[in-house]
């Protein structure tokens, strides 16, 4: 097993750059998704780390080792994609122990490592069969014993799941994060999916534009987003634009929003606040909680329902704010209706302007 780290990586096509100076540490061991819009260079530093693509300028090393010039099949990586291509006409068995045999290993030998990665897949039974015979998700189970067949340092996944159906694909997440566990490799895995990098991932990295805006585990981005484009990336934000005060910020009518203790910005620049939609407390008066709660008045202008929550859409001043409510069974509030919303300084996160 390996880690993988990445310094000051670009690569451009032509006068586009798909890397821009990017630096990134993979743990040993660890499960790290890269999340980022289409084109956002996702794919592309997956493909520098297998070594399908060279950098113009910066190093990849494996396990510490350098391997800029290292080709494709001495890097010892396994690697999954979407569009998994296993051979048709061959069993599964085949196809997992195919990397095997191209080695050279002895037929008893990949017989027995087969078996144990089909086992792993919880495939063992099924290696007789041929991919027709099998549902999508065992297919991807199939691709995925293969990637780790041959004992790699490191595991790619380039939206593995993204061809499979919802439910398929829950059950696929929890059974990639069991099995990564088991062996322990270091995993990087690239998906659009924000609840499958939360869920799944010891740390997110978010691409934009070929730069790393954001790294750090799943809670750290929710929590402390550091710009507004990491806020409504990764989860749902509700962002409030003024004058900084030092602490917290200023909105064009006056009112002073206050952010999370430790938050510091030159008083006067311009600034945003991030509010995630379930922090809000929505109300028809405005009580007698905290006294120190951030507090704006509105008027429900929409309501959705969704089962075990509602959310509201919540017009104030020009802007609209969504609230996401656990519904308990208390009281609904009607559409049109004035409401008062609370939320605590320490569910705001100040962010410089950009
Ligand atoms: N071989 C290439 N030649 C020219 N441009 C390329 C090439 N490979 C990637 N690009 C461009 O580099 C940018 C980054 O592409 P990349 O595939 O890494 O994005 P991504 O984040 O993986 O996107 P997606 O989520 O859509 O797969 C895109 O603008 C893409 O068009």
């Amino acid at each position: 097993m390996a880690g993988v780290q990445v310094a000051n990586l670009s690569r451009s096509f032509g006068a586009h750059k798909a890397l821009d100076d990017v630096s990134i540490d993979f743990a040993d061991g660890g499960f790290y998704a890269l999340l980022g819009p289409s084109g956002s260079g996702k794919t592309t530093l997956l493909r520098q780390i297998a070594g399908f693509d060279f950098p113009d300028t910066g190093r990849i090393a494996i396990g510490g080792e350098s391997v800029e010039r290292v080709p494709v099949e001495k890097r010892r990586i396994g690697m999954v994609f979407q569009n998994y291509a296993l051979f048709p006409n061959m069993s599964v068995a085949d196809n997992v122990g195919f990397g095997l045999s191209v080695r050279g290993q002895a037929k008893p030998t990949i017989a027995s490592e087969v078996q144990r990665a089909l086992d792993l897949v919880q495939l063992g039974r099924l290696g007789g069969r041929r991919p027709h015979q099998l549902s999508g998700g065992q297919r991807q189970r199939v691709a995925l014993a293969r990637a780790i067949v041959t004992k790699p340092r490191v595991l790619l996944l380039d939206e593995p799941l993204g061809a499979l159906d919802k439910a398929l694909r829950v059950d696929m997440q929890i059974e990639l994060k069991r099995i990564q566990r088991d062996i322990g490799i270091t995993t990087i895995f690239v998906t659009h999916d924000q609840e499958e990098a939360l869920t799944m991932s010891d740390r997110i990295g978010i691409l934009r534009d070929g730069r790393l805006v954001q790294e750090g585990p799943p809670e750290e981005i929710y929590d402390r987003p550091k710009s507004e484009f990491a806020a409504t990336f990764l989860g749902d934000a509700n962002i409030f634009r003024g004058d900084s005060t030092g602490t917290g910020i200023r909105l064009p009518d006056g009112t002073a929003i206050a952010a999370a203790a430790g938050a510091t910005l030159a008083a006067g620049a311009r600034a945003s606040c991030a509010v995630r939609p379930e922090r809000i407390r929505i109300a028809t008066d405005s009580g007698t909680s905290d006294p120190n709660a951030n507090m704006l008045r509105g008027q429900v202008s929409r309501r959705i329902f969704a089962g075990n929550s509602s959310t509201y859409f919540v017009d104030r001043d020009g802007q609209t704010l969504k609230v996401i409510v656990q519904n308990t069974g208390v009281e609904r509030l009607a559409e049109g209706q004035e409401v008062v919303l609370r939320w605590s300084p320490e569910s705001t996160v100040l962010i410089a302007a950009n």
